[in-house]
């Protein structure tokens, strides 16, 4: 499958050695999230690198999945997927607000992360979002994190992110 564009002018990054990623995403809404993955599979696999996908329930969930795996430091990036729809109450404000936040944080720590997580007032705005022969956020997100993953790597970098390990979380 041809994605569509990924809507920036930045060439795709190219590596020697493909880049691993992890995609984590939340199938809260199936469809959406399957077009968000396809896409985001499609750029990862165009710029020679390969993934793994894991399944979280919802937006609030990814950051921490992205933190737990990072510590494992196999991965070079990270790709964020998924789709809140506002609803009735300010929940979703909660859920878009932190889910961002949250991987904003840990993108400050160092992660290679993409965030494709769709924050839309309903289903048909995030349909054309998530086709990857639409708008293509997953594969925007995709591209996002390859871009962080090459600069790392262009500026020498050798760990893999947030810079600890399981065994130093007791520090301090
Ligand atoms: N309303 C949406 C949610 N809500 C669930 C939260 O993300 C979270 O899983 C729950 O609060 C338990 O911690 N999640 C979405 O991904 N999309 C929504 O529209
Ligand atoms: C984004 C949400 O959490 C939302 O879908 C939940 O719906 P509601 O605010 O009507 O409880």
């Amino acid at each position: 499958m041809m994605a569509g564009p990924t809507h920036h002018a930045l060439a795709r990054p190219e590596f020697d050695d493909g880049p691993k990623i992890l995609i984590v995403v939340a199938p809260y809404y199936k469809d959406i999230a399957d077009g968000l993955v396809a896409g985001a599979m499609a750029e990862i696999e165009a710029a020679g690198g390969s993934y793994e996908v894991t399944e979280m329930p919802g937006a609030l969930e990814l950051p921490t999945a992205i933190g737990i795996a990072a510590r494992m430091g196999e991965y070079d990036g990270f790709v964020a997927l998924g789709c809140v729809i506002r609803g009735e109450t300010t929940h979703y404000d909660t859920v878009c607000n932190d889910s961002s936040r949250g991987l904003t944080l840990l993108g400050l720590q160092g992660l290679c992360i993409g965030n494709g997580i769709l924050t839309v007032e309903n289903y048909e705005q995030a349909a054309v979002r998530a086709d990857p022969d639409g708008q293509n956020k997953g594969g925007g997100a995709a591209a996002a994190a390859l871009h962080l993953v090459a600069l790392s790597r262009r500026l020498g970098r050798k760990d893999k992110g947030l810079g600890f390990t399981a065994d130093r979380l007791g520090e301090g």
